[in-house]
């Protein structure tokens, strides 16, 4: 008889991604005693019973940096089993805190640029989204009909795209290496996930992200000026069609 695999109950946790005005993001060591002490993660920690994925980090914040935090936005739900507890992370965004961090676990912390994460190893999980937080917020989609591909590009890196799709050319055509898909639901951005494509574009008429995606998503706008309403909810950025 097979042997029955019985899933281990995830641990719910939040991670912060606090982003200052010069882009540089809050990196703390965990600290001693703790599995993992001395690798690098995002600060945050475990819900305490009936809190949120906000109030949890909310509360993280302040016992481990001292930070007040205001608004906080859903980015990715991510579960992984570790061999010490298997963990479901909502990591989310904020841009907005009041005071300085302190230390009040005796851990080592730092505001670091993304391309120069501290040295010493990130937890796994943190490894692989660190890369993400570095996606663009605006990407652009260039359609073949519509005429002249070349100038259309050329216009879209003047409106500040830092991913550029070519319709019917290789997933995302810029040197950053990324590779993207385009979904309609929320089980096709799964889907993208599962055939490893770093983010999903989102085509119109795709709401509710939820807190459940996995991978950075894109979802359409008519203007950059709206990338700020789509990181609340959950997305990465936008994408224009040129
Ligand atoms: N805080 C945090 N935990 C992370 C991140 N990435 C990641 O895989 N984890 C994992 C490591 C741990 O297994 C779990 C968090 O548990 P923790 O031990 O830090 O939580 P806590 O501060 O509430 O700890 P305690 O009350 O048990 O002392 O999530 C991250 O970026 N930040």
């Amino acid at each position: 008889m097979a042997e029955q695999q019985v899933e281990r109950k995830a641990v719910e946790v939040a991670a912060g991604i606090l982003i200052r005005k010069d882009g540089t993001i809050l990196m703390g060591s965990r600290p001693e005693g703790k599995p993992y002490a001395g690798y690098w993660e995002f600060p945050g920690g475990k819900f305490e019973p009936g809190e949120t994925a906000h109030e949890a980090l909310a509360r993280e914040l302040r016992e481990e940096l001292d930070l007040d935090i205001g608004a906080s936005t859903p980015w990715l739900v991510k579960v992984i089993d570790y061999p010490h507890a298997r963990v479901r992370l909502h990591f989310r965004k904020c841009h907005d805190w009041k005071g300085e961090p302190r230390s009040m676990e005796h851990q080592q912390f730092g505001f670091y640029h993304r391309a120069r994460l501290p040295a010493g190893e990130l937890l796994p999980m943190d490894d692989l989204i660190a890369g993400w937080i570095e996606l663009p917020c605006v990407a652009a989609w260039i359609p073949q009909k519509g005429g002249d591909v070349e100038a259309r590009v050329a216009r879209a890196k003047e409106a500040g795209a830092g991913l550029i799709w070519v319709e019917g050319e290789k997933p995302v055509s810029s040197d950053s290496g990324w590779t993207g898909s385009f979904a309609r639901s929320e089980a096709e951005v799964k889907l993208a996930a599962a055939n490893h494509a770093d983010f999903s574009f989102i085509r119109k008429g795709v709401t509710g992200l939820g807190e459940e995606h996995e991978i950075p998503v894109y979802l359409p706008a008519e203007s950059a000026s709206e990338a700020a309403a789509a990181e609340e909810s959950g997305a990465q950025g936008v994408w224009l069609e040129f």
